[in-house]
Protein backbone atom coordinates (compact mmCIF):
# COMPACT_ATOMS: atom_id res chain seq x y z
CA UNK A 1 0.00 0.00 0.00
CA UNK A 2 1.46 3.44 -1.00
CA UNK A 3 2.38 5.37 2.06
CA UNK A 4 0.31 7.85 3.81
CA UNK A 5 1.40 12.00 3.15
CA UNK A 6 2.45 13.70 5.94
CA UNK A 7 0.88 17.22 4.93
CA UNK A 8 3.43 19.94 6.41
CA UNK A 9 0.44 22.19 5.45
CA UNK A 10 -2.10 20.90 7.50
CA UNK A 11 0.42 21.03 10.85
CA UNK A 12 1.82 24.25 9.86
CA UNK A 13 -2.26 25.60 10.03
CA UNK A 14 -2.93 24.28 13.15
CA UNK A 15 0.25 26.02 15.06
CA UNK A 16 -0.26 29.19 13.22
CA UNK A 17 -3.69 29.30 14.88
CA UNK A 18 -2.42 28.22 18.29
CA UNK A 19 0.05 30.96 17.27
CA UNK A 20 -2.62 33.33 16.40
CA UNK A 21 -4.28 33.21 19.58
CA UNK A 22 -1.47 34.06 21.47
CA UNK A 23 -0.41 37.35 19.45
CA UNK A 24 -4.38 37.92 20.42
CA UNK A 25 -3.65 37.19 23.98
CA UNK A 26 -0.66 39.50 23.79
CA UNK A 27 -2.15 42.09 21.58
CA UNK A 28 -4.79 42.69 24.66
CA UNK A 29 -2.06 43.23 26.91
CA UNK A 30 -0.94 46.19 24.85
CA UNK A 31 1.87 43.75 23.41
CA UNK A 32 2.45 43.73 19.79
CA UNK A 33 5.01 40.46 18.22
CA UNK A 34 7.82 41.83 16.27
CA UNK A 35 10.23 40.26 14.15
CA UNK A 36 12.97 41.22 12.86
CA UNK A 37 14.71 39.80 9.56
CA UNK A 38 17.49 40.63 8.24
CA UNK A 39 19.18 39.33 4.88
CA UNK A 40 22.16 39.77 3.11
CA UNK A 41 22.32 38.98 -0.88
CA UNK A 42 19.92 38.50 -3.48
CA UNK A 43 20.40 34.34 -3.32
CA UNK A 44 17.15 33.68 -5.07
CA UNK A 45 15.67 30.37 -2.24
CA UNK A 46 16.50 32.80 0.66
CA UNK A 47 14.75 35.57 -1.05
CA UNK A 48 11.67 33.15 -1.04
CA UNK A 49 12.05 31.54 2.56
CA UNK A 50 12.20 35.41 4.04
CA UNK A 51 9.05 36.27 2.05
CA UNK A 52 6.81 33.03 3.09
CA UNK A 53 7.67 33.79 6.79
CA UNK A 54 7.23 37.24 6.54
CA UNK A 55 3.68 36.79 4.40
CA UNK A 56 2.73 34.00 7.80
CA UNK A 57 4.02 36.70 10.21
CA UNK A 58 0.82 39.01 8.82
CA UNK A 59 -1.20 36.00 8.23
CA UNK A 60 -1.33 35.86 12.37
CA UNK A 61 -0.95 39.36 13.12
CA UNK A 62 2.77 39.74 14.19
CA UNK A 63 4.62 42.42 12.74
CA UNK A 64 8.00 42.37 10.67
CA UNK A 65 10.10 44.04 9.20
CA UNK A 66 13.31 43.71 6.43
CA UNK A 67 16.52 44.40 6.38
CA UNK A 68 18.50 43.51 3.02
CA UNK A 69 21.66 44.27 2.54
CA UNK A 70 24.24 43.64 -0.67
CA UNK A 71 26.10 40.85 -1.27
CA UNK A 72 29.37 42.62 -0.69
CA UNK A 73 28.60 44.56 2.91
CA UNK A 74 31.09 43.88 5.02
CA UNK A 75 30.74 42.09 9.00
CA UNK A 76 30.60 45.33 11.07
CA UNK A 77 27.70 46.82 9.12
CA UNK A 78 25.58 43.55 9.94
CA UNK A 79 26.74 43.50 13.20
CA UNK A 80 25.69 47.16 13.61
CA UNK A 81 22.34 46.71 12.55
CA UNK A 82 22.14 43.59 14.87
CA UNK A 83 23.68 45.78 17.92
CA UNK A 84 20.81 48.40 17.39
CA UNK A 85 17.87 45.49 17.35
CA UNK A 86 18.75 44.19 19.77
CA UNK A 87 18.85 47.16 22.04
CA UNK A 88 15.34 48.04 20.38
CA UNK A 89 12.23 47.04 23.26
CA UNK A 90 10.00 46.77 20.60
CA UNK A 91 11.59 43.78 18.74
CA UNK A 92 11.65 40.33 20.24
CA UNK A 93 12.52 38.41 17.76
CA UNK A 94 15.69 38.64 15.43
CA UNK A 95 16.57 36.07 13.08
CA UNK A 96 19.36 36.56 10.28
CA UNK A 97 18.56 33.92 6.81
CA UNK A 98 21.07 31.58 6.22
CA UNK A 99 23.47 30.96 4.12
CA UNK A 100 25.27 34.32 4.92
CA UNK A 101 27.82 34.83 1.85
CA UNK A 102 31.05 33.09 1.98
CA UNK A 103 33.32 36.63 3.23
CA UNK A 104 30.88 37.13 6.35
CA UNK A 105 31.69 35.30 9.79
CA UNK A 106 28.14 33.35 10.17
CA UNK A 107 28.99 32.41 13.76
CA UNK A 108 29.94 35.47 14.99
CA UNK A 109 26.86 36.74 13.35
CA UNK A 110 24.70 34.45 14.91
CA UNK A 111 26.72 34.82 18.67
CA UNK A 112 26.25 38.87 18.01
CA UNK A 113 22.48 38.30 18.60
CA UNK A 114 20.55 38.86 22.18
CA UNK A 115 19.64 35.09 23.22
CA UNK A 116 16.55 36.53 24.21
CA UNK A 117 16.05 37.45 20.86
CA UNK A 118 17.51 34.85 19.03
CA UNK A 119 14.11 33.05 17.66
CA UNK A 120 16.10 30.54 15.30
CA UNK A 121 17.70 28.52 18.18
CA UNK A 122 20.90 28.81 17.18
CA UNK A 123 22.73 31.00 19.51
CA UNK A 124 25.44 28.80 21.41
CA UNK A 125 23.60 30.02 24.90
CA UNK A 126 19.94 28.22 23.15
CA UNK A 127 21.79 25.57 22.07
CA UNK A 128 23.57 25.15 24.98
CA UNK A 129 20.29 25.11 27.20
CA UNK A 130 18.94 23.09 24.14
CA UNK A 131 21.21 20.26 24.74
CA UNK A 132 21.00 20.40 28.55
CA UNK A 133 17.12 19.76 27.86
CA UNK A 134 16.42 23.70 29.54
CA UNK A 135 13.45 25.91 28.25
CA UNK A 136 14.89 27.89 25.55
CA UNK A 137 13.74 28.36 21.67
CA UNK A 138 14.47 25.18 19.76
CA UNK A 139 15.52 25.31 16.63
CA UNK A 140 12.56 25.43 14.01
CA UNK A 141 13.28 22.78 11.40
CA UNK A 142 14.13 20.20 14.30
CA UNK A 143 11.02 21.58 16.69
CA UNK A 144 8.95 21.33 13.73
CA UNK A 145 10.03 18.09 12.69
CA UNK A 146 8.88 16.73 16.22
CA UNK A 147 5.40 18.66 15.62
CA UNK A 148 4.79 16.48 12.59
CA UNK A 149 5.89 13.17 14.13
CA UNK A 150 3.29 14.11 16.89
CA UNK A 151 0.71 15.84 14.69
CA UNK A 152 1.18 11.98 12.53
CA UNK A 153 0.74 9.89 16.17
CA UNK A 154 4.33 8.69 15.41
CA UNK A 155 5.60 7.18 18.52
CA UNK A 156 9.03 7.84 18.92
CA UNK A 157 9.74 6.99 22.31
CA UNK A 158 11.61 3.40 21.73
CA UNK A 159 12.46 3.23 17.83
CA UNK A 160 15.66 3.69 16.12
CA UNK A 161 15.31 6.66 14.26
CA UNK A 162 18.22 7.45 11.57
CA UNK A 163 19.08 11.10 10.43
CA UNK A 164 20.89 11.53 7.56
CA UNK A 165 22.78 14.90 7.86
CA UNK A 166 24.98 16.70 10.73
CA UNK A 167 24.12 20.21 10.23
CA UNK A 168 23.89 22.59 12.77
CA UNK A 169 20.61 23.69 11.75
CA UNK A 170 18.94 20.20 11.37
CA UNK A 171 20.84 16.89 11.79
CA UNK A 172 22.32 17.61 15.20
CA UNK A 173 19.82 19.43 17.51
CA UNK A 174 17.43 17.05 15.62
CA UNK A 175 19.14 13.87 16.81
CA UNK A 176 19.71 15.67 20.37
CA UNK A 177 16.07 16.48 21.04
CA UNK A 178 15.40 12.60 19.60
CA UNK A 179 17.15 11.03 22.02
CA UNK A 180 16.50 13.72 25.46
CA UNK A 181 14.21 12.09 28.59
CA UNK A 182 11.55 13.73 27.51
CA UNK A 183 8.23 13.98 26.19
CA UNK A 184 8.78 13.28 21.85
CA UNK A 185 11.99 12.07 22.74
CA UNK A 186 13.90 8.75 23.87
CA UNK A 187 14.35 7.21 20.50
CA UNK A 188 17.85 5.37 19.58
CA UNK A 189 19.10 7.89 17.57
CA UNK A 190 22.33 6.91 14.48
CA UNK A 191 23.34 10.17 12.83
CA UNK A 192 24.57 9.47 9.17
CA UNK A 193 26.62 11.89 7.19
CA UNK A 194 29.23 12.59 3.93
CA UNK A 195 31.96 10.35 5.83
CA UNK A 196 29.80 7.36 6.57
CA UNK A 197 30.16 4.06 4.79
CA UNK A 198 27.16 2.67 3.11
CA UNK A 199 24.53 4.89 4.63
CA UNK A 200 21.70 2.25 3.16
CA UNK A 201 23.03 -0.18 5.60
CA UNK A 202 21.89 2.04 8.24
CA UNK A 203 18.57 3.60 6.90
CA UNK A 204 17.59 -0.12 6.01
CA UNK A 205 17.49 -0.81 10.03
CA UNK A 206 15.39 2.69 11.06
CA UNK A 207 11.92 2.88 12.07
CA UNK A 208 11.92 6.64 10.94
CA UNK A 209 14.51 8.17 8.35
CA UNK A 210 15.10 12.07 8.49
CA UNK A 211 17.10 13.16 5.55
CA UNK A 212 18.76 16.39 5.72
CA UNK A 213 21.44 15.70 3.45
CA UNK A 214 21.06 18.93 0.54
CA UNK A 215 21.32 16.33 -2.20
CA UNK A 216 18.35 15.34 -4.22
CA UNK A 217 17.37 11.69 -4.55
CA UNK A 218 19.63 10.32 -1.90
CA UNK A 219 17.11 8.01 0.06
CA UNK A 220 16.30 5.31 -2.34
CA UNK A 221 13.22 2.90 -2.26
CA UNK A 222 16.09 0.09 -1.62
CA UNK A 223 17.75 1.99 1.51
CA UNK A 224 14.18 1.82 3.41
CA UNK A 225 12.45 -1.04 5.11
CA UNK A 226 8.85 -2.00 4.15
CA UNK A 227 6.21 0.71 6.71
CA UNK A 228 9.40 2.62 7.38
CA UNK A 229 8.68 6.82 7.93
CA UNK A 230 10.25 9.15 6.40
CA UNK A 231 10.61 12.72 6.77
CA UNK A 232 12.26 14.75 3.83
CA UNK A 233 14.45 17.73 5.03
CA UNK A 234 15.56 18.82 1.41
CA UNK A 235 14.81 21.46 -0.82
CA UNK A 236 16.47 21.56 -3.97
CA UNK A 237 15.49 23.74 -7.07
CA UNK A 238 16.00 21.31 -10.55
CA UNK A 239 15.64 23.21 -13.94
CA UNK A 240 12.08 22.39 -15.35
CA UNK A 241 11.02 24.67 -18.58
CA UNK A 242 7.81 23.48 -18.35
CA UNK A 243 6.99 25.24 -14.71
CA UNK A 244 6.27 28.95 -15.28
CA UNK A 245 8.91 29.49 -12.39
CA UNK A 246 11.33 27.79 -14.37
CA UNK A 247 12.34 25.70 -11.92
CA UNK A 248 10.66 23.19 -9.53
CA UNK A 249 11.47 21.59 -5.75
CA UNK A 250 12.20 18.30 -5.02
CA UNK A 251 13.44 16.49 -1.87
CA UNK A 252 16.62 14.45 -0.48
CA UNK A 253 13.92 11.67 -1.14
CA UNK A 254 13.31 9.40 -4.45
CA UNK A 255 9.60 10.58 -3.57
CA UNK A 256 8.12 8.59 -6.03
CA UNK A 257 9.20 4.79 -4.79
CA UNK A 258 10.16 5.44 -1.54
CA UNK A 259 6.55 6.47 -1.07
CA UNK A 260 5.86 3.02 -2.04
CA UNK A 261 7.52 1.25 0.58
CA UNK A 262 7.04 3.89 3.77
CA UNK A 263 3.99 3.78 5.54
CA UNK A 264 4.39 7.50 6.03
CA UNK A 265 5.55 10.36 4.10
CA UNK A 266 6.37 14.14 4.03
CA UNK A 267 6.48 15.92 0.41
CA UNK A 268 8.52 18.52 -1.14
CA UNK A 269 7.23 21.29 -1.49
CA UNK A 270 4.50 21.30 1.21
CA UNK A 271 6.44 19.31 3.98
CA UNK A 272 8.67 20.20 6.49
CA UNK A 273 9.95 23.64 5.12
CA UNK A 274 5.88 25.32 6.01
CA UNK A 275 6.58 23.65 9.08
CA UNK A 276 9.88 25.40 9.90
CA UNK A 277 8.28 28.78 8.87
CA UNK A 278 5.49 27.91 11.78
CA UNK A 279 7.97 27.30 14.68
CA UNK A 280 9.35 29.99 14.20
CA UNK A 281 6.29 32.48 14.72
CA UNK A 282 5.89 30.13 17.79
CA UNK A 283 9.31 31.31 19.26
CA UNK A 284 8.61 35.15 17.92
CA UNK A 285 5.57 35.24 19.97
CA UNK A 286 7.55 33.16 23.43
CA UNK A 287 9.86 35.85 22.94
CA UNK A 288 7.28 38.58 23.34
CA UNK A 289 5.51 36.80 26.16
CA UNK A 290 9.12 36.47 28.09
CA UNK A 291 9.92 40.78 27.31
CA UNK A 292 6.91 41.27 28.41
CA UNK A 293 6.96 39.29 31.88
CA UNK A 294 10.72 40.71 31.92
CA UNK A 295 9.31 43.76 32.32
CA UNK A 296 7.01 42.88 34.86
CA UNK A 297 3.47 43.12 32.03
N1 LIG B 1 17.95 31.82 9.72
C1 LIG B 1 17.63 30.65 9.16
N2 LIG B 1 18.10 30.35 7.93
C2 LIG B 1 17.78 29.15 7.39
C3 LIG B 1 16.98 28.22 8.08
C4 LIG B 1 16.51 28.56 9.37
O1 LIG B 1 15.80 27.78 10.05
N3 LIG B 1 16.86 29.79 9.86
N4 LIG B 1 16.59 27.03 7.48
C5 LIG B 1 16.79 26.83 6.05
C6 LIG B 1 15.67 27.28 5.15
N5 LIG B 1 14.38 27.64 5.74
C7 LIG B 1 14.34 28.55 6.72
O2 LIG B 1 14.69 29.69 6.53
C8 LIG B 1 13.17 27.40 5.03
C9 LIG B 1 13.05 26.35 4.16
C10 LIG B 1 11.86 26.17 3.43
C11 LIG B 1 10.80 27.03 3.58
C12 LIG B 1 9.55 26.90 2.79
O3 LIG B 1 8.69 27.75 2.90
N6 LIG B 1 9.43 25.89 1.95
C13 LIG B 1 8.29 25.72 1.08
C14 LIG B 1 8.63 26.09 -0.37
C15 LIG B 1 9.15 27.47 -0.51
C16 LIG B 1 9.50 27.82 -1.97
O4 LIG B 1 8.59 27.87 -2.79
O5 LIG B 1 10.69 28.05 -2.26
C17 LIG B 1 7.88 24.25 1.08
O6 LIG B 1 8.74 23.41 1.42
O7 LIG B 1 6.75 23.98 0.73
C18 LIG B 1 10.92 28.07 4.46
C19 LIG B 1 12.09 28.26 5.18
C20 LIG B 1 18.05 27.56 5.57
N7 LIG B 1 18.21 28.84 6.15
Amino acid sequence: MPAQILSGKEVADRILADVAKEVDSLARSGCRPFLAVVRVGDDPASVAYVRGKRKDAARVGILSEEHTFPEETGQEDVCALIDRLNREEGVHGILVQLPLPPHIDEEAIIERIAPEKDVDGFHPVNVGRMVLGQETFLPCTPHGILMMLRHAGVEVRGRHVVVVGRSNIVGKPLANLLLQKREGGNATVTVCHTATPDIGSFTRQADIVVVAAGRPGVLTADMVREGAVVIDVGINRVEDPSSPRGYRLIGDVAFEEVARKASLITPVPGGVGLVTRAMLLWNTVRAARLAQERRGG
